[in-house]
């Protein structure tokens, strides 16, 4: 799950590879005074006319359509030849004018791709490894830095060492974030027990359907199913068997109402309510049957006291035709009093109302 959606999170790359440029250019000022003149052109070539267009390149890619999808790759390919034509310049320096030229901007640029640009752990290490190799191998060219040459390279590679680690520990802690996030997102809309969704996202999708439904012209239906005598069945059997019952009744209407579309929910204790759209009033009917059927096939003994002597469901349908309107609030009311006329007519009952328009 992205936190940020890819148009936003490319938008601030582009950003950030903009002010990277900049600060290049910025840190030109600072490096000329230190440079001899006869270097000015060898380093001007370098950053000017390769490091910032190396930039801007990317920057340009980033319009491309698999930009955001190859992004992790594109910058680690950038953070690589950046520092590698860093070293390039190093070795200019040396070869050139014996000028010492300072190493710490490959520091640098591997901190600003891998945090400015987010380069991914694996990815990030994988940089780092060729870019402490390409610093050994310079120094066995060009003996740059003399007898610092061993604390040098001890600075390089520690330094990119630290930026890997700290890189994983933040993907790690991201990765944490993202899938607490995942599962209170889940626990928000979820019924724990049955794994139905729970009474506020039952109400939130079954009214985003009732629009649908309305805007199409469809048939909809709202059914309520209510456990028969499930208090006798608790005081019988205990409160776990209870809610294996409970559980049995979630899969029973999964493996009905197994449609996209249908919307299955817990709408408190044992009562359940299903949405569902597209299908006439026979067909709803039917399949409500099937219902009462499931829990008779299952023959699950009920407390002694019980209407039957196998757990069943009443159920009350509320139908509004196609071409009708009304609110999700009056058919969960119709469907209400269908479920108690249910009740009412012995319980293990269907009862059927069609929603009239007042
Ligand atoms: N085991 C278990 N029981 C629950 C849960 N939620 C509600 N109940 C029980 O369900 C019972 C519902 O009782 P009533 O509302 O009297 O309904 P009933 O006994 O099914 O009677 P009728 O609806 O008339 O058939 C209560 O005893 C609640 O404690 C649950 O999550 N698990």
């Amino acid at each position: 799950m992205d936190v940020v959606s890819p148009h936003k999170e490319t938008v601030r790359l582009r950003l950030a590879l903009i002010v990277g440029a900049l600060l290049i250019c910025g840190f030109m000022w600072a490096d000329i005074v230190l440079l001899p003149d006869n270097l000015h052109d060898t380093y001007f070539f370098n950053r000017l006319y390769f490091q910032v267009p190396t930039i801007v390149l990317v920057v340009g890619l980033s319009y491309a359509p698999f930009f955001y999808a190859k992004r992790h790759w594109i910058f680690t390919l950038l953070m690589v030849v950046l520092t590698l034509s860093n070293f390039g310049l190093i070795h200019q320096s040396w070869i050139e004018a014996n000028f010492a030229f300072p190493y710490e901007g490959t520091i640098l640029y591997a901190f600003y791709c891998v945090f400015a640009l987010g380069i991914p752990f694996k990815l990030a290490l994988l940089a780092a490894l060729i870019n402490v190799i390409g610093f050994v191998l310079l120094m066995v060219v060009s003996p740059v830095y003399g007898e610092r040459v061993m604390i040098s390279s001890a600075f390089v590679a520690g330094s990119l060492f630290i930026c890997v680690y700290a890189k994983y520990r933040l993907d790690r802690v991201m990765e944490l974030l993202v899938s607490s996030n995942k599962k209170l997102a889940k626990l928000s809309r979820i019924d724990s027990l049955t794994n139905l969704l729970n009474r506020r996202a039952l109400m939130q999708r079954s009214e985003a359907l009732l629009s649908l439904s309305i805007r199409q012209s469809l048939d909809f239906a709202v059914i309520m199913l209510d456990l028969d005598d499930f208090k006798k069945y608790n005081d019988a059997f205990g409160h776990q068997k209870g809610d294996d019952v409970i559980v049995m009744q979630a899969d029973l209407m999964r493996e009905i109402f197994k449609r996209q579309t249908d919307v299955l929910g817990r709408y408190g204790g044992e009562e359940f309510m299903v949405v569902v759209s597209g299908l006439t009033r026979k067909q709803v009917y039917s399949k409500c049957e099937q219902m009462s059927m499931l829990w008779q096939s299952r023959s699950i003994a009920h407390a002694d006291t019980a209407t039957h002597r196998w757990v069943t469901c009443s159920i009350g349908i509320a139908c509004m035709e196609k071409g009708k309107g009304t609110s999700l609030e009056a058919l969960i009311q119709t469907a209400d009093k269908a479920l108690y006329e249910a009740k009412s007519a012995g319980k293990n009952t269907i009862k059927l109302e069609s929603y009239a328009n007042p």
